[in-house]
């Protein structure tokens, strides 16, 4: 009785004392300017857990610029206080919503959307990059005239290219590193742009309606002069520790090949759904798709780390965009215009069921494609190369279960480089 007793006090005294200590706002000797390149859906849904950790942190200046490639809306019921057409950074500032993208959500009214690049980026010690790279590569060398001369950045771009003069991979994050780094006057030294990146199981909807999601920061961000680790006050910019959970890790190229490559997986995931198929078929194209997301990143990539493909930005990612995802949804629509004698194309869908988003899922399959081609590795990948033969080259659908078939000389053995080998077939007559 006595110890009950003891243990209820303990444990109010406890929770008293938690909640003394349940808020420290941290503490950084520089302060934070963060810019947001890109407004679609996941860039207003980050913007929105950015936007709001940036009016309570002291290091962080309030505002939050948001550049918004401009497009002419047409406003609906409901808007009464619009004309019929309204600009979109207009519409953003004045209602607190992107009604195009990301319907519905209120954001902060410190996050201002600016149409003008060299506004939106003007002294940003934080680049966050949100939108296709064909749209962002020719914006970059507006961003280096404009950003402080110390920014960093982290890419939320989940493509991968593929590097036609090297046959290897080009990853969005170097692209966008080689793209900002510059020569400085006072000294002449290189200053090589660092760049980190954030993926993971992040549908933009879910996070926006504040759903429980975690999240994988990869960054190599060093410690400033001042004593500022830039990897941890990058991850508390980002992070909401109630439902947007951000978490570290340096290798930053599994990371980055791991948000790409699932949306190739998540297109066949689509196909798998447009055939009918259940749970059980599509745990098995999960199960072969990470191994061939590993293996390819060992082929193409150094210092991968087996325990990314743990974190959200592997194994969870694959699952939500499997579920729940854009390239999922069009893969299936993709398969059932087949099945019904209609076939669609990639850019008709595309048109029609994303309301102006981008399909990466497609892109990638084809880059991936003629990587592992180049270097005449498609054996080694059957889903890869099912899903591209079904997607571009007018394979049945129903061939999707062939890639899921691994035959014997392709199964992985690892050797002391972590590098794929191929296991000999010795045939007998
Ligand atoms: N949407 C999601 O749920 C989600 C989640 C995690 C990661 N991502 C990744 O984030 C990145 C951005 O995705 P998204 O969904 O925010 O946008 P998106 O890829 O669907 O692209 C739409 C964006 O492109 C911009 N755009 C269109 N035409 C343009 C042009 N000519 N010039 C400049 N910009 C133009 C639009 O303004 C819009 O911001 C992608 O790499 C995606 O894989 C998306
Ligand atoms: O909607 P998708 O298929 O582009 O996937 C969205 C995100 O990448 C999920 O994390």
């Amino acid at each position: 009785m006595i110890a009950a007793v003891r243990s209820t006090v303990f444990r109010g005294q406890l929770r008293s004392q938690l909640r003394c200590f349940a808020y420290v706002p941290p503490t950084f000797s520089t302060p934070e300017k963060v810019a947001i390149i890109g407004s679609g859906s996941f860039g207003s849904a980050a913007a929105l857990s950015v936007a709001r950790n940036a009016a309570r942190f002291d290091f962080c200046d309030s505002e939050v610029r948001m550049y918004t490639f401009e497009e002419e809306i047409t406003v609906g019921d409901g808007v009464v206080s619009f004309p019929e057409t309204e600009k979109l950074s207009r519409i953003i500032n004045k209602k607190h919503e992107n009604p195009k993208y990301l319907p519905g959500v209120k954001l902060p009214d410190n996050l201002v959307s600016c149409p003008d690049l060299l506004t939106a980026c003007l002294d940003a010690t934080l680049l966050i990059f949100v939108m296709p790279f064909q749209f962002l590569k020719p914006l970059l060398p507006t961003v280096r005239k404009v950003m402080d001369p110390e920014a960093r950045g982290v890419s939320l771009i989940k493509e991968v290219h593929f590097d036609e003069e090297t046959l290897g991979v080009k990853l969005i994050s170097k692209q966008i590193q080689d793209g900002l780094s510059f020569k400085k006057e006072t000294d002449g030294r290189d200053r090589k742009f660092p760049c980190g990146v954030l993926m993971g199981a992040n549908i933009a909807s879910e996070i926006a309606n504040g759903d429980f999601s975690e999240s994988t920061l990869a960054t190599r961000f060093r410690v400033n002069e001042e004593g500022d680790d830039l990897n941890e006050k990058t991850r508390i910019v980002l992070n909401n520790t109630e439902s947007f959970r951000v978490y570290s890790i340096r290798d930053v190229e599994g990371c980055e090949a791991c948000g790409a490559l699932k949306n190739v997986i998540a297109i066949g995931a689509g196909f798998v759904d447009g055939l009918g198929m259940g749970s059980n078929t599509k745990a098995a194209l999960m199960r072969i798709g990470i191994q061939e997301m590993e293996r390819f990143c060992n082929d193409f990539l150094d210092g991968v780390e087996p325990s990314t493909f743990s974190e959200s930005c592997g194994m969870a990612d694959l699952i939500t965009t499997c579920v729940g995802g854009r390239n999922r949804k069009c893969g299936e629509i993709f398969a059932k215009a087949v099945i019904n004698g209609a076939p669609l194309s990639w850019d008709s869908i595309e048109e029609d069921h994303l309301n102006g988003q981008r399909l990466r899922g497609v892109k990638t399959t084809k880059q991936v494609h003629e990587l592992l081609q180049s270097q005449d590795l498609l054996r080694l990948y059957p889903l890869f190369s099912k899903i591209y033969s079904i997607a571009y080259d007018g394979e049945p659908v129903d061939s999707i279960i062939d890639g899921l078939y691994i035959p014997n000389e392709v199964i992985m053995t690892k050797n002391g480089s972590n590098r794929v080998e191929i296991e000999e077939v010795t045939t007998t007559a």
